[in-house]
């Protein structure tokens, strides 16, 4: 018989994070160790955060992108466990720590583990490659619920980064995040960012290329977490026992790299 995966969950007391402890504990493909508050945080079911790391194989993160690069640089530390990041709102440098981490430690880092998701990215990206930036302008809307701290959220980013890619640009060159005032012409090429804040709203994001006389409209619609925590668990099995490195959901679900 093979035993079961020692998973752990940073973020335990979120939404994500009470999503998916369940949802691990019904599974026998895990064993779980603990969820993790925040330093110091004691409770029911509430593991220290230095146990954790000593005693799993797969942490999973849905903390924020501070919280998740600290994690990381400790994983690493410590020559494990495997790490499944979840959480968004990153800056930079938390990327090149996360990064660094990976050259010791697996870590599959995905702001959406939502297979529907992740095939859309593939549709941006195509979409992107396939229609000329001079008459076709990309603009991609999210709308999340009003307790998100992070915007553009990590979706909107991961679907602006496979445009910029479908036009072989990136997407800093590119971006506008937000408009407001006497903006001027919308200059041909830019990638734009439009977020809304409002109510339960579990996550919608769209990407729109627009002419002319036409528009495409690519979408998503979410309307429960446990799908993004079940997704969370096949990354979870995925990357037990893998070698250090950076995966992505595409490595989970087979999807090509160059995303054709
Ligand atoms: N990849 C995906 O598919 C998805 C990703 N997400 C992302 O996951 C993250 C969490 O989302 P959600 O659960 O809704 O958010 P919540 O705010 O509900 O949960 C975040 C949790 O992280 C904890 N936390 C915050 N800072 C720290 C810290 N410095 N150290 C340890 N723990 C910390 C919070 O603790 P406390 O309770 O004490 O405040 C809280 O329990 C977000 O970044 C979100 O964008 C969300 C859904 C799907
Ligand atoms: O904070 C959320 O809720 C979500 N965050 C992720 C993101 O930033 O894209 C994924 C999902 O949209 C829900």
């Amino acid at each position: 018989m093979i035993s079961p995966i020692k998973v752990a969950v940073a973020g335990a007391n979120g939404r994500m994070g009470r999503t998916i402890l369940p949802l691990l504990a019904a599974d026998p493909a895990f064993a779980v160790i603990g969820g993790i508050g925040r330093p110091g945080s004691v409770g029911e079911g509430l593991i220290d955060r230095a146990a954790a790391i000593a005693a799993a194989d797969v942490i999973l993160d849905f903390t924020t992108g501070n919280a998740a690069a600290e994690l990381a640089g400790l994983c690493a530390s410590a020559g494990g466990p495997a790490l499944v990041i979840g959480a968004t709102g990153f800056e930079p440098d938390e990327i090149q720590r996360i990064a660094a981490a990976a050259r010791t430690i697996p870590i599959l880092r995905s702001g959406n583990f939502a297979i529907g998701v992740n095939i859309l990215v593939g549709l941006v990206a195509q979409a992107a490659r396939a229609l000329p930036a001079h008459g076709w302008d990309i603009e991609i809307l999210e709308a999340h619920h009003n307790r998100k701290i992070d915007a553009p959220s990590g979706t909107a980013l991961m679907l602006g980064e496979a445009a910029a890619e479908g036009r072989g640009v990136s997407l800093a060159s590119v971006e506008r995040r937000g408009r407001d005032g006497v903006t001027g012409e919308r200059p041909p090429g830019e990638i734009g960012f439009a977020v809304l804040r409002a109510g339960g709203i579990v996550g919608e994001h769209s990407v729109l290329f627009a002419a002319a006389e036409e528009v495409v409209t690519l979408s998503h619609s979410a309307f429960d977490r446990g799908m993004f925590a079940r997704g969370a668990l096949a990354a979870a099995r995925w990357i037990a026992g893998r070698a250090p490195g950076e995966y992505g959901m595409r490595d989970v679900l087979g999807l090509t790299a160059g995303r054709e």
